[in-house]
């Protein structure tokens, strides 16, 4: 006699599409200004973290998604690694690149092709035995004798056991896409953690400060030093009959000294203007939504040197 069927206890259902999925943590690691936030952008194809070329203008923790076929690729950037100065604000960035390349399934540790610095060394030395690196060699169009990359390369074997080299150019649509097949891999088999067409976890809070602060960084060149930085005191969204979507936002530019303020602000308020204009009108496109952007700048004096205002900034 056959024993009739009893109600079957609670069993995870397998989910077909997810078999064969693969899905992981990817670190960018390297000095700032070697291009790691213009490799992130070009693997996620959208401007998630900032890019400028002044150094050191990623501080935070970003992550970008791509998912390509059967891969997901989450992706985090941590910013440059600070050597030089000793602030409470180096400090804070200097702990998240160690959280970032302690526990992920592969590192890419970017460098410019045919260089090795003292602070790509720094870099290097905080990559951990046992986690996958593979050497980037970046900006490789800026290599006039491609010749010399071979010995440079038997070089960088020797200083670490990187799995791979990749020497590509973050500006070249082709390597980049090359880059996602090799790295595809070592990413552990499992579903996918998040909706194929997501690209960051970050809010649209986040995404409105860090657009500020690149407009911020582009009109004022190399004149505002790094410590300069964005606050958001309001982020409201409202329905408009008009518009569909409207957000009201109020940001703080907060500066070193009265001269910086000053610079901001430019002749007649001009600068600000520009900056308050560019930053709505990316982010319009960005959040799809009218934005209405109300743009202050303050002094604070020393808010690199103090850990209680670096924290209450939001650098952790
Ligand atoms: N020629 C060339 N320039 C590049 C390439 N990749 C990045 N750059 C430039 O290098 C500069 C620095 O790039 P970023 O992406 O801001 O560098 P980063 O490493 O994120 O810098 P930090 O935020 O300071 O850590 C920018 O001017 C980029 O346009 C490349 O493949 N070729």
């Amino acid at each position: 006699m056959t024993d009739a069927p009893e109600t079957p206890a609670a069993q995870p259902v397998p989910d077909p599409a997810a078999a064969g999925q693969r899905c992981g943590l990817i670190a960018i690691v390297g000095k700032p200004n070697v291009g790691k936030s213009t490799l992130l952008n070009a693997l996620v194809q959208q401007k998630i973290s900032i890019t400028s070329n002044k150094a050191q203008t990623t501080r935070h923790r970003i992550t970008g998604i791509r998912t390509v076929g059967k891969a997901q690729f989450v992706f985090v950037d941590t910013p440059g690694f600070q050597t030089r100065h000793n602030t409470a604000l180096n400090k804070s960035l200097n702990k998240t690149v160690l959280g970032a390349v302690g526990d992920v399934d592969l590192v890419l540790f970017v460098v410019e092709a045919g260089k090795f610095l003292p602070a790509d060394a720094k870099v290097l030395e905080l990559l951990k035995p046992g986690i996958p690196a593979l050497l980037v060699a970046n900006k490789l169009d800026e290599v006039h004798r491609r010749g010399d990359i071979a010995p440079w390369l038997q070089e960088m074997q020797k200083r670490h056991a990187f799995t791979e080299f990749v020497p590509m150019s973050a500006k070249n649509a082709k390597d980049v896409e090359r880059l996602f097949g090799i790295c595809e891999k070592y990413l552990p088999e499992q579903p996918f953690w998040y909706a194929p067409d997501e690209l960051t976890d970050r809010s649209e809070k986040f995404l409105a400060s860090e657009t500020v602060r690149e407009k911020l960084f582009r009109f004022t060149g190399d004149e505002l030093p790094y410590t300069s930085t964005v606050v958001i005191d309001k982020f409201e969204e409202e329905p408009s009959p008009k518009h569909g979507r409207m957000v009201k936002i109020a940001a703080t530019i907060v500066v070193e000294r009265d001269g910086h303020k000053a610079m901001v602000i430019g002749d007649k308020g001009e600068r600000l203007k520009r900056i308050g204009t560019e930053a709505r009108q990316e982010l319009e496109k960005l959040m799809g939504a009218k934005v209405f952007l109300e743009l202050w700048v303050k002094v604070r004096s020393g808010w690199a040197d103090d850990e209680a205002r670096v924290r209450s900034f939001g650098y952790e």
